[in-house]
């Protein structure tokens, strides 16, 4: 019997089968992928996981059920699933703007649903995921959270608050990845190779997340240590900010929640 099967072996559903297999939290056979096409899942069949092109029968025996298609593909897998699920078994939803009620307004309402929001980090064991419900059991809950904290950090949020964790933390690495993009090409246009510049802009990035990650300082505490009266750090830091750069950052991270919330009913 497979203990898990995600339904959507994409970006998200893919990186954390890998995620959850390199950790050694399950061993691949223990994994059921799926997709549309069963062509598409060579990759997938050759690191050993199970893979299904037919959703309801990959369901049958898991433990969990993780929901990995986007928010407007995943009413149609609902219904597909819908009246084949099992009594005790999970519900781990991880489209965005889909809430538990949408979830089990096709499952049935006796349905326990989970929501987390993981980031791509956690192909790596990275992920910043946040986990939220409306009425699962704590144990249903426990459960979730020790799979994602197996792969990354956890935080148990209001389900309200879930498409604000979207924009945060799962479009958030993209933003921070942009940051680093932006900070090797001003590193290339005073005078560094692209490859040497791309290596110093992510180690001083990791170097920053782990220092207030290791310290728990506030960024700005540690922006203080950097900058020298009349330096050029704060030269540079007053530049990017008359520049509108967290002013950006900051709008960017709005409009995404606004969209996340958004996606299921586009
Ligand atoms: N990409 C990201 O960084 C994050 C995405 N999410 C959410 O995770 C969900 C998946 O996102 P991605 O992995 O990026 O999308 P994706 O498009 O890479 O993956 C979706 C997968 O579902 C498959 N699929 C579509 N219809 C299917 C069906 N009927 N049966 C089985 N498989 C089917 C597609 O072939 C594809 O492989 C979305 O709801 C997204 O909002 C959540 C957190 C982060
Ligand atoms: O851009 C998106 O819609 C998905 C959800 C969160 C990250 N990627």
């Amino acid at each position: 019997m497979n203990k898990l099967t995600i339904i959507g072996s994409g970006n998200i559903g893919f990186s954390l089968a890998k995620g959850l297999v390199s950790t050694g939290y399950y061993r691949p056979e223990e994994i059921v992928l799926t997709r549309r096409s069963i062509a598409a899942l060579e990759e997938e069949r050759s690191l050993g996981f199970g893979t299904s092109s037919n959703n309801k029968e990959a369901i049958q025996g898991a433990e969990i059920i993780v929901l990995s298609v986007l928010p407007q593909q995943i009413k149609k897998v609902m219904e597909e699933i819908s009246g084949s699920l099992s009594k005790g078994q999970l519900v781990v939803s991880v489209a965005s703007g889909v809430s538990c009620q949408d979830v089990k307004a096709i499952l049935g309402e006796d349905c326990t649903v989970v929501r987390a929001m993981p980031n791509t980090a956690i192909a790596i064991g990275q992920s910043m995921t946040c986990i939220a419900t409306d009425n699962a059991p704590a144990d249903a809950i426990a459960k979730v959270e020790r799979i994602f904290e197996s792969v990354g950090s956890v935080v148990v949020i209001n389900e309200d608050l879930m498409t604000s964790a979207t924009a945060l933390c799962a479009c958030g690495i993209a933003f921070f990845l942009r940051a680093i993009r932006a900070a090797s090409q001003g590193g290339v246009e005073i005078g560094f190779h692209a490859h040497d510049a791309l290596k110093m802009a992510v180690q001083t990035a990791k170097g920053a997340a782990d220092l207030l990650l290791q310290t728990n300082n506030h960024p700005e505490s540690e922006i203080d240590k950097v900058t020298s009266p009349k330096g050029c750090t704060i030269a540079g830091l007053n530049e990017m900010e008359h520049n509108g750069f967290s002013s950006a950052f900051i709008k960017g991270i709005k409009l995404s929640a606004l969209k996340a919330g958004g996606l299921y009913n586009e």
